[in-house]
């Protein structure tokens, strides 16, 4: 049996798009997801998504790792994934779409793919890091030398160590270039390596930044390995509302899968 796929990219963040809405794909074979994902036995790429049908919303989000697992939010994937809807012409210039954290606006402004991410209620400093969920669990810690430091050791120690263990957490390494500016490198859990960018970490990027007072602004840049997003959001007493990342999404590739 062979099976169109698609390849997207967010930033450099990449994903094998598969229109499920037939509901031919089997979710169950996490072997297979992996096996698409591998960069030498495979299309390659940081996930794999499926685009399925909604009673209500335009569409909904399935996002897998690159290890084939069922995950958290994924940013870059739900700004990559609308605009794959919109390539396929289910939606238009906005749309709603459910992920697994809940749902999800969207807005196209031109080449930049607007996506509103959950709420934020609490942050946590720990004085050395701050923890955070934005659809997906985020570290957040400062790295002087972040053009070379060991990110594939250092993030994996931190991911795999306390308090995260099995269940884990993405890390991002961050270093200030202005007032909201912001360069930021993410080990991924689930990729078990740096990604050139991670929508969910930017936004708990910028939210961080905030909260330590590192920046006075409400929307916040952010320089990632594979280019730039932005993310803004509103700080109120319960915490930050109305996050919204923006950036770039594009198709890449079409092909067939033959399995
Ligand atoms: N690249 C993503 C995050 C994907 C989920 C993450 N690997 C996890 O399992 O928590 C993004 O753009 O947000």
């Amino acid at each position: 049996m062979t099976h169109t796929f698609y390849k997207y990219q967010g930033t450099g963040n990449d994903f094998v798009m598969i229109d499920n809405r037939l509901n031919t794909f089997n979710k169950q074979d996490t072997a297979l997801i992996n096996r698409l994902c591998d960069r030498r036995f495979g299309i390659g790429a940081d996930g794999l998504i499926l685009l399925e049908n909604h009673d209500e919303a335009d569409f909904k989000m399935v996002y897998y790792n690159a290890d084939g697992n069922e995950s958290t939010m994924c940013g870059n994937g739900g700004r990559c994934l609308s605009q794959f809807a919109k390539d396929l012409n289910v939606i238009d210039k906005k749309a709603s779409f459910e992920a697994i954290d809940g749902m999800h606006h969207v807005v196209f402004d031109g080449d930049l793919v607007q996506l509103q991410m959950q709420d934020v209620p609490t942050v946590e400093d720990h004085k050395s890091y701050v923890f955070l969920n934005t659809g997906s669990p985020h570290h957040v810690q400062f790295e002087d030398n972040i053009a070379s430091f060991d990110i594939k050791t250092i993030g994996r120690n931190i991911r795999n160590g306390a308090p995260y263990y099995k269940e884990g957490t993405n890390v991002n390494f961050v270093k200030k270039i202005s007032s909201n500016e912001f360069q930021v490198r993410t080990y991924e859990r689930g990729v078990e390596d740096e990604t050139l960018s991670c929508g969910t970490g930017v936004t708990a990027v910028a939210i961080a930044m905030n909260y330590l007072g590192e920046t006075p602004d409400n929307t916040v840049h952010l320089k990632v390995q594979g280019g730039e997003l932005k993310v803004s959001f509103t700080k109120t007493e319960s915490g930050y509302n109305n996050v919204w990342l923006t950036g770039p999404a594009k198709q890449v590739f079409k092909g067939e899968i033959a399995w």
